[in-house]
C-alpha cells in the first residue's frame, strides 16, 4: 500500500493524518475530512458498454445494492453547507464478496496536487496561526510558488458554479485506474457520476440565504418525490495522457462511455446509519478494475485506513458520542 510513496523524508499516513488533526478542533468518532454527510442506499445497474470494458460484475446488467454516503469537504462535522465548495459522493457497490467496489468522488474535477508530499506541504501550509487563528497568508504564499498548479485549483474553487443540491452535482474519480476486458486488455480511465437531476447553481444571494443543513434537507425532499440518478461516464485515457498525477485533467475530447447507471432511493443521518462505519478505500476494488501506478490513491488508502481506524476507537472507547447521536449535534 505505500506504492514508493514512503521514503526521503519518511511520509507516512500517521504523520499525514496527524497533520490534518492539527489543522483544527477535535471531533471525536468523526471522518478526519468530508466529517460532515449522510448515508445513502440504492442500486446500479451497468450497461453493455461497462461491461466491455471491465469484467467487474457490478457491469453485468443486473442491480447491485449500493451503500453511499454524501457529504461536504472538510474535518468540521457541524460546518454549514453554503461555505462548502466542495461536495462528496461515496459508494459501496455490492455485498461483502471479492466483487464489492468503493470509490470516493469529489465535485471538483482535478486535484489540487500531484503527490502526497504536496498534499502534506499543503496541509502544513493551511495551518492556523495561533495569533489569528487563520492560516498564515505567506505559507500559502510560500507553498503556491513551489507548487504553481495548486494555483488552477484555487481558481476553479473560485469560479466554478456552485450547485444548490447534491442530487445535481457531478462527482468525480479525479485519480485514473485500470479497467480489465476478458480479453485481459488493460486501459486507463477516470470516472465521473453525472447527474440526471437538471443542474441549478446557487447565486450569492441564494448562498448568503442557505439553511446551514439544506444539502440534507434539499435530498429528503428529492427522495419523498421519487428516487434520484447519476450516469456512470468513465473516460478513456488516450497515448501520452497523465495517467499518475490527479492535478492534470485530460482533453474534454477523449472517448466517453455511459458503463451505468446509479439509482438512489433513500437517505438517512450518519451517526446512526450504516456508511458510518465503512472506510471508502478507492483501493477496495473488485476483480475487472485495478489501481494505477497514481501515489496518491497509495496514499488515500493509507490515510483513510488511519482515519477510519481512529474513529472507530474513540467511537468503541465512549467518546464519539457527538458522531453517533441521534439528536441534531449543531
Ligand atoms: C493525499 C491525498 C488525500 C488525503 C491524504 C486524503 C485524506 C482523507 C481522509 C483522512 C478522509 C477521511 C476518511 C475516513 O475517515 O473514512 C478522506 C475522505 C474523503 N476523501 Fe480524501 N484524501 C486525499 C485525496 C482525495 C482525492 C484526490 C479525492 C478525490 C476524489 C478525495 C475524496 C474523498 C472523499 C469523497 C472522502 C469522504 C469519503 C466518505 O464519505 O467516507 N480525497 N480523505
Amino acid at each position: 500500500w505505500t506504492a514508493g510513496w514512503l521514503g526521503g523524508e519518511r511520509l507516512t499516513a500517521p504523520r499525514v493524518v496527524n497533520a490534518m488533526e492539527a489543522n483544527g478542533p477535535a471531533h471525536p468518532g468523526f471522518r478526519r475530512n468530508h466529517a460532515k454527510g449522510v448515508c445513502v442506499a440504492g442500486t446500479f445497474r451497468g450497461t453493455e458498454q461497462g461491461q466491455a470494458l471491465s469484467t467487474a460484475t457490478v457491469f453485468s446488467g443486473e442491480p447491485v445494492p449500493v451503500l453511499g454516503r454524501f457529504s461536504i469537504g472538510g474535518p468540521n462535522p457541524h460546518g454549514a453547507d453554503n461555505s462548502a465548495r466542495v461536495r462528496s459522493m461515496a459508494l459501496q457497490f455490492g455485498g461483502p464478496d471479492a466483487s464489492q467496489w468503493r470509490m470516493a468522488l469529489n465535485s471538483f474535477p482535478f486535484f489540487a496536487v500531484a503527490t502526497p508530499q504536496a498534499f502534506h506541504q499543503q496541509t502544513l501550509a493551511k495551518r492556523p496561526d495561533p495569533a489569528t487563528g487563520k492560516p498564515d497568508p505567506a505559507a500559502m504564499e510560500g507553498f503556491l510558488a513551489t507548487h504553481p498548479q495548486a494555483r488552477k485549483f484555487r481558481q476553479w474553487a473560485k469560479t466554478a458554479p456552485w450547485s444548490d443540491s447534491w442530487a445535481n452535482t457531478q462527482y468525480n474519480s479525479v485519480n485514473a485506474f485500470r479497467f480489465i476486458d476478458a480479453d485481459g486488455s488493460e486501459r486507463l480511465v477516470r470516472w465521473s457520476m453525472r447527474p440526471h437531476a437538471a443542474v441549478h447553481p446557487l447565486d450569492a444571494a441564494e448562498r448568503e440565504r442557505a439553511d446551514a443543513d439544506f444539502l440534507a434537507a434539499d435530498l429528503q425532499t428529492r427522495l419523498a418525490q421519487g428516487s434520484v440518478h447519476w450516469d456512470m461516464v468513465v473516460t478513456l485515457a488516450a497515448a501520452g495522457d497523465p495517467v499518475n498525477d490527479p492535478s492534470r485533467p485530460w482533453p474534454g475530447t477523449r472517448e466517453q462511455v455511459v458503463a451505468g447507471t446509479l439509482t438512489l432511493v433513500h437517505a438517512e443521518p450518519q451517526a446512526t446509519g450504516e456508511c458510518r462505519d465503512v472506510n471508502f478505500d478507492p483501493l477496495i476494488l473488485p476483480s475487472g478494475v485495478a489501481a494505477s501506478d497514481d501515489p496518491i490513491l497509495a496514499a488515500r488508502s493509507a490515510a483513510y485506513s488511519q482515519s477510519f481506524n481512529r474513529r472507530q476507537r474513540e467511537i468503541a472507547l465512549g467518546r464519539g458520542d457527538a458522531a453517533t447521536a441521534t439528536e441534531p449535534t449543531r
